[in-house]
């Protein structure tokens, strides 16, 4: 007999969190400072710590894409993200998605795209 634990929503405050900063300076860049201070955003930031979907790399020809899911609320806030493969893939393909960053978004931040597709866009920020 299997046992399914209840999948809570979490709440995290990072200025909380002693492990993520050193005397007082912050450790980690938090990326919260991108939005404003009147919007209401939840973050899913796996650079620390999360699953093997962390791992899944960027391209510009991708087997998989991602889609929100809602398993334990239909509260919109907190989906289950899931990916799922566009085609057939044969095993011991590398599964890549499409990040859909905004090219020129993040001010002085670019990055180029490895992805070695014939359609690579070049960049991924
Ligand atoms: C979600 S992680 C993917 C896993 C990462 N490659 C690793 O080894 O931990 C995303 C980071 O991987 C790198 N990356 C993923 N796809 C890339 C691509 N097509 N070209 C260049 N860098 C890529 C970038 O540094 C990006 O910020």
């Amino acid at each position: 007999m299997s046992m399914t634990l209840p999948r809570e929503p979490s709440s995290f405050n990072p200025k909380q969190d002693s492990s993520l900063t050193e005397g007082g300076e912050g450790k980690y860049k938090s990326v919260r400072e991108l939005f404003g201070t009147d919007e209401d955003v939840y973050i899913m930031d796996a650079k620390n710590t999360g699953n093997i979907g962390r791992f899944l790399n960027h391209s510009c020809s991708p087997n998989i894409f991602v889609q929100n899911v809602f398993v334990d609320t239909h509260d919109l806030r907190f989906p289950w993200v899931a990916f799922f493969t566009l085609s057939y893939v044969r095993a011991g393909t590398e599964l890549t998605w499409n990040y859909n960053y905004d090219i020129g978004s993040v001010p002085g931040k670019e990055l180029s795209c490895y992805c070695g597709s014939s359609e690579c866009k070049g960049r991924l920020l």
